[in-house]
């Protein structure tokens, strides 16, 4: 709450001394009883200074319309509207959040990336315990933010969040006035499986991530399923399928399988390149590259709860895979491969470059074998999550070994750290 244009001022400037990695913006200036909470000469400070700097700004429909000199919102092209002035003030993104849009047996967000118009929609929850779920959902989407997530997927999960808790606390009573607060730790009395369904992007899922290849496959006489259960069987925490030389139905078919082997076991399934596939099989997300289709247009394709990972080889390469609503980012290649044609080398200059510049997290790839894993993840750079390895697990005779081999080297430089 920055309820004068002298403390936004100050918040300007020490964000330009100390720049932070992601900013979210709650331009809090209307209590959700209609209070005024900020004084009429904070709008310029806000517009002008404070949301440039920002990635997101999430006001309410009664803050958005404040901002925008008293303009009234009524309907869902009112919010996506709103949407489109603020964020021309300058964030990356804007979130119109409708849960006081009156007459609504929905609450429906509206989220905007400067091109496109997602809208949210979540249960409106009848309960007078609503105090502070603005503030609750910015401070959600910063902490996903913090672990990693894509912008959308934060919003996502935070508006889950705030849901879930609204749901369990709404019986809750509080205190005599008319809003009363809400439970954030409602999570510490229900078992896990209450708390929705929404499937979330683990980024410590990238640890050892296993890329599969048919020619490898064939070569040693292993299935696409063989060789996907043995990974998991030697500690694989995500897979891949990524094959270059088989035909859709076979494709299908084999990705199907793979997905009720990595569904028993908890471990996401990506496809490589074919969205189509995925979208078949019901994967848990797509894998795509820089001359793939692009990660806006997969996350059009394949909505918000899925994970989309995205190879990058240059800062600005993440940069554009951040916004287009990456989950995470594949970087290589860190050694010479011959898995696959033309690769260059990026080394751990390149690696670095990558992952400094990122707030999403990253997987190395490219030449990573049981003899330098080590020497990647004792870079101890905060984002890279893993290694992603194809031929020194998959070009072998026992693909649970080496997984076992390589996990346990892994694990070990975890230890250190
Ligand atoms: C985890 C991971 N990182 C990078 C890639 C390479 O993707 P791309 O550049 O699209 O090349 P192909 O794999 O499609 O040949 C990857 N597949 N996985
Ligand atoms: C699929 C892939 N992508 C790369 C990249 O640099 O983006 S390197 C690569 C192949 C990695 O195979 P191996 O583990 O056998 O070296
Ligand atoms: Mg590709």
């Amino acid at each position: 709450m920055l309820p004068s244009a002298g403390i936004i001022k100050i918040l300007c400037e020490s964000l330009q001394k100390f720049p932070v990695k992601a900013l979210v913006v709650d331009p809090v200036m209307v209590s959700t009883s209609g209070d005024s909470l900020s004084d009429p000469s904070t709008l310029t400070y806000y517009r002008d200074e404070l949301f440039a700097m920002a990635d997101i700004v999430t006001p309410n429909v009664k803050e958005a319309s404040k901002l925008l000199g008293g303009v009234s919102l009524h309907t869902i092209a009112d919010m996506r509207d709103a949407a489109e002035s603020i964020y021309k003030f300058g964030p990356r993104y804007v979130l119109v959040k409708g849960g006081d849009m009156p007459d609504s047996s929905e609450a429906i967000d509206v989220f905007y990336d400067g091109k496109e118009f997602v809208e949210l929609r979540g249960h409106r929850i009848k309960t007078r315990n609503t105090h502070g779920t603005g503030c609750t959902l910015a401070s959600s989407i910063a902490a996903e933010l913090a672990k990693g997530s894509s912008m959308l997927n934060a919003v996502q999960v935070a508006k889950n969040f705030v849901e879930s808790a609204l749901h369990h606390s709404k019986d809750l009573v509080i205190g005599n006035g008319p809003q009363g607060p809400f439970d954030h730790l409602f999570r510490l009395r229900c078992p896990p499986y209450n708390i929705g369904s929404q499937q979330r992007f683990n980024p410590d899922s990238l640890f050892l991530y296993a890329v599969t290849d048919s020619r490898m496959n064939k070569r040693w006489g292993h299935s696409i399923e063989d060789a996907v259960k043995a990974a998991i069987e030697g500690g694989a925490t995500i897979v891949q399928l990524r094959e270059k030389d088989i035909e859709s139905r076979a494709f299908l078919e084999a990705a199907k399988a793979c997905m009720d082997i990595c569904k028993s076991s908890g471990v996401p399934l990506l496809i490589n390149d074919r969205v189509d596939i995925a979208l078949a099989c019901n994967a848990d997300g797509v894998h795509v590259g820089q001359s793939d289709i692009s990660a806006r247009e997969v996350r059009k394709l394949l909505g918000p709860g899925k994970i989309i990972g995205v190879s990058c080889k240059t800062p600005a390469q993440a940069e554009q895979a951040w916004r287009d609503g990456a989950d995470y980012l594949g970087c290589g290649g860190v050694f010479p491969t011959t898995t696959k044609a033309n690769n260059p080398t990026l080394g751990f200059e390149g690696l670095k470059a990558v992952c400094l510049a990122s707030k999403l997290p990253v997987v190395a790839i490219g030449g990573i074998n049981a003899t330098n894993a080590g020497s990647v993840m004792e870079l101890g750079l905060p984002n890279l999550k893993g290694v992603a390895v194809v031929s020194a697990l998959f070009d072998r005779e026992c693909v649970s070994t080496e997984t076992r081999n390589l996990r346990s080297i892994l694990t070990s430089v975890r230890c250190l750290a």
